[in-house]
């Protein structure tokens, strides 16, 4: 009996998911009962059937034992709101200048559309996910955040008004706590409270890398929109140190939104996380690639003595 070409072929390619499968299950077993923080940028949740896929992954790592706490951005999406609504917007180093009207909006979108989006396409998935912002419970208290600039020229330092721009001053652990002991999968929304209950419009990266340190996460994983973190000519850097990151931001070679995420995974590294990486969130599966397999890409930032 001739064998049918085409069910050899079908054959063949089901061996192949189910050896991957099979490959999979050191790194299932070694990553098991860990927390990872997962960054989802706004860049990165432009299309639909990514976002799905991202929605199928985070449940994924939740069925192999892995805590997943999922921080979303929406920069692209709060753009497109001030722009409907004719409000000016700028950035500095990557932050965008907050003013009342401002904040407003950004909680408009961060905590109400952006954040129910995900929380569906997760729970759609099949997981059973809770969204919140960090005035929920208080989980990130707030404050001002101070950024000052020196000038090259008379070398005076000047402190830069970013109105309701705010870094996390404490995150709430017992939260946090407690979904890391339930199955449920938390989505968080970067606002934060202050201490008159004003709201704060913080970096997703910032908020990401704040709530890895305090839920004692092994790994921040940033999906943006970008290959990783490039050099001057354009050429994926695999990995680098702390030192050599910082020596790009000094260079110019890192500039705006990826100073926030380096500088989070910096911080991160030198706190003890295991690893931060910056992967392209436009790849499908560009998470399990990088967790699961040996084909991860991406930028993989690590302590200066690693
Ligand atoms: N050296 C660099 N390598 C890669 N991206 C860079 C670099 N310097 C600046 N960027 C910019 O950073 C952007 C990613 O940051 P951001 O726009 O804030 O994304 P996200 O919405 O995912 O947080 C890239 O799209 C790119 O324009
Ligand atoms: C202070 C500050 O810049 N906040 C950001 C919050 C959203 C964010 O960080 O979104 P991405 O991760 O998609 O860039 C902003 O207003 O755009």
């Amino acid at each position: 009996m001739t064998a049918d070409p085409n069910r050899a072929d079908e054959r063949a390619t089901w061996l192949e998911k189910a050896s991957t499968l099979s490959e999979a299950l050191p790194f299932f077993r070694e990553h098991a009962g860990e927390t990872f923080v997962i960054k989802y940028g706004g860049h990165a949740m432009g299309d639909e059937n990514l976002a799905q896929l991202f929605a199928r992954d985070v449940v994924l790592l939740r069925q192999v034992g892995i805590n997943p706490v999922v921080v979303h951005g929406g920069g692209p999406q709060i753009g497109a709101m001030l722009e409907r609504l004719k409000i000016k917007s700028e950035f500095v180093d990557g932050l965008r200048v907050t003013d009342q009207a401002t904040v407003d909006i950004v909680e408009m979108v961060l905590a109400g559309s952006i954040n129910k989006q995900i929380v569906t396409a997760i729970n759609q998935a099949g997981g059973f996910a809770v969204g919140l912002s960090g005035k929920d419970g208080q989980l990130i208290r707030a404050r001002k955040l101070r950024r000052t600039t020196r000038d090259p020229d008379s070398n005076i330092e000047r402190v830069l008004d970013l109105g309701f721009v705010g870094e996390p001053a404490e995150i709430n652990p017992h939260i946090l706590n407690f979904f890391q002991q339930s199955d449920i999968i938390p989505v968080i929304a970067p606002t934060g409270v202050g201490m008159s209950g004003e709201t704060y419009n913080i970096n997703a990266d910032t908020a990401a890398g704040a709530i890895g340190g305090a839920c004692g996460a092994s790994r921040l994983i940033f999906l943006t929109d970008v290959a990783g973190v490039l050099d001057k000519q354009g050429n994926l850097i695999p990995d680098m140190t702390a030192r050599q990151a910082r020596q790009l931001i000094a260079d110019g070679t890192i500039s705006g939104g990826m100073i926030p995420k380096v500088e989070t995974c910096l911080q991160a590294v030198e706190l003890g996380v295991k690893a931060a990486v910056i992967l392209d969130g436009r790849v499908p599966h560009a998470m399990l690639l990088e967790l699961f397999t040996p084909h991860g890409a991406g930028t993989l930032i690590r302590h200066d003595a690693a």
